[in-house]
């Protein structure tokens, strides 16, 4: 990697909470390539998320998400939104924690519930759960995702502030990420 480009910024977090918005403003702000891998899943399947999940499986879904991703994280100067689960997979986690900038996109549970009718249709893991039981796994995933290079709370900033934050967040973290990345 050419060190002046820097490290891609990878955005992970729980389903919904804006990691594909917040993303796509971030890079267009600071002139980076942006990279949704959902998007380039379903472009491989030329399918949606929903209809892979039904057709093909979750596993199938999984196989390719961590090979995307695999890919580019070694590419520089990008921004990378993940999909939700996609950082409860350890080798995904710990590549994209060597060689990106990691944040985190929290929401707490309140503020993610008011987003929770306009998910349901698109999001497969929505449909098979209980409210209860996605709570849980809010719950469960916040905890993976704790491993981050920088966290952003998400439940009052708009899809620009959040971009903002990000591109401010990515650069203040550049030194420390560098140093991690040199073990
Ligand atoms: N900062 C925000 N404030 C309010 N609603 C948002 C915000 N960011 C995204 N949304 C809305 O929430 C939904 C999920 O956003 P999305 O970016 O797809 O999240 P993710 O990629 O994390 O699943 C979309 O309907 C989007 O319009
Ligand atoms: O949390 C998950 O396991 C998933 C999150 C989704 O992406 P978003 O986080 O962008 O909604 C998408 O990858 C798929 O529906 C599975
Ligand atoms: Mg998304």
């Amino acid at each position: 990697m050419k060190q002046d480009e820097g490290k891609s910024i990878v955005l992970i977090g729980f389903m919904g909470v804006g990691k594909t918005t917040a993303g796509e403003r971030a890079a267009r702000k600071s002139n980076r390539v942006f990279v949704d891998i959902d998007l380039e899943i379903e472009k491989k399947f030329t399918l949606p998320v929903n209809e892979i999940f039904k057709k093909h499986g979750e596993q199938a879904f999984r196989s390719i998400e961590k090979q995307l991703i695999e890919e580019h994280c070694h590419q520089s100067g990008h921004v990378l939104s993940l999909g939700g689960g996609a950082f409860m997979n350890s080798d995904t986690r710990n590549t994209c924690l060597q060689h990106t900038v990691v944040i985190f996109l929290d929401i707490t549970w309140g503020a993610w519930l008011n987003r929770y009718k306009q998910l349901i249709d698109t999001r497969p893991l929505l449909q098979q759960k209980s409210l209860q039981e996605v709570e849980q796994l809010f719950l469960e995933r916040r905890q993976v995702y704790a491993h981050h290079h920088g966290k952003i709370m998400m439940d009052d900033l708009s899809p620009d502030e959040a971009a903002n934050k990000i591109i401010e967040l990515a650069s203040s973290k550049k030194g420390a990420v560098q140093k991690v990345s040199k073990n």
